[in-house]
């Protein structure tokens, strides 16, 4: 099997393209090729799939087998993979993902290879029962969530897959694996969620660190980094548009007033092919 290692600030995955449709045996392979010891070693694995609404389609399996419906840095790589390897000729495609339908995707290339990626992530779902959480509120706003003993709040949104927004005095020191694993299996979370850890520095720059459901600490968190803004407008912590700052870098995010749409930008990178069984 040809595969390309990508990643989107760190946020690293096994990209195939070719197949005609997700293969039955595809959480088996995500936890095989995953795995940072015995395998390939990513945050998930990605199949780039012919799509009859879209351009392409993208279906994205984490590092644990479960599939989740929406990924902001795949979305990126899978743009500048299909660009750079001249599947497509246009600097504005469109993707579907299952969890938040076709997303229309503008590229920025230099000298024929795509260097930042802008997509319009779609409309952020505030509903409480749909992110899903057990909360029957719209939106969910400063909740408090116990864990371990300990009280914390939290603002639930979802771009397409669930998150859960918290802040801290110090996202970047936080004690992810201690507190995100907990927050992440929480029973308010029926679906399971990401939990994002978050420190507003002004009201154009956040910190945060992601636990990412079914995959855990990982370097960056696209639909983290929009539902963190998102989080931060619904708390009046900044403005509409912000740098969110991962581990692994910076992605500029922005939440239309006028069309209530989430648009995240940043890079995207192809590290190596290879083949594997
Ligand atoms: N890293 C991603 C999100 C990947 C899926 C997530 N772990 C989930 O289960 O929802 C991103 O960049 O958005």
């Amino acid at each position: 099997m040809e595969f390309t290692k990508m990643h989107g600030l760190g946020n690293d995955f096994v990209v195939i393209y070719g197949e005609q449709e997700l293969p039955a045996n595809a959480a088996e392979l995500a936890i095989k090729w995953c795995n940072r010891f015995f395998g390939i070693g990513a945050d998930g694995l990605v199949y780039i799939l012919p799509s009859d609404a879209a351009d392409f389609q993208m279906r994205i399996i984490n590092s644990d087998g479960t599939e989740a419906e929406q990924c902001g840095n795949a979305i990126r790589c899978v743009a500048k993979y299909v660009y750079d390897n001249g599947h497509i000729d246009r600097e504005e495609i469109t993707i579907l993902t299952i969890g938040a339908g076709v997303q229309p995707v503008q590229l920025t290339v230099k000298d024929d290879k795509v260097e930042t990626v802008r997509v319009d992530m779609g409309e952020p779902v505030l509903d409480g029962l749909k992110v899903p959480t057990t909360i029957d509120a719209n939106p969910v706003v400063n909740e408090p969530i116990e864990v371990g003993g300990s009280g914390f709040r939290f603002t639930a949104v979802s771009m397409g897959n669930p998150h859960c927004v918290i802040y801290v005095d110090d996202a970047v020191n936080f004690d992810l694996a201690a507190w995100g694993s907990k927050m992440e299996v929480h029973p308010l979370f029926p679906n399971k969620t990401n939990v994002e850890f978050a420190t507003v520095k002004d009201r154009r720059h956040v910190d945060m660190r992601v636990w990412e459901r079914g995959a855990g600490p990982t370097l960056a968190c696209g639909t983290g980094a929009c539902a963190t803004l998102v989080s931060s407008v619904l708390n009046g912590v900044t403005d509409r548009e912000a740098w969110i700052s991962l581990k692994g870098g910076d992605l500029y995010i922005e939440w239309s007033e006028a069309n209530n749409h989430v648009y995240m930008t940043g890079p995207a990178e192809i590290v190596y092919t290879g083949t594997t069984n």
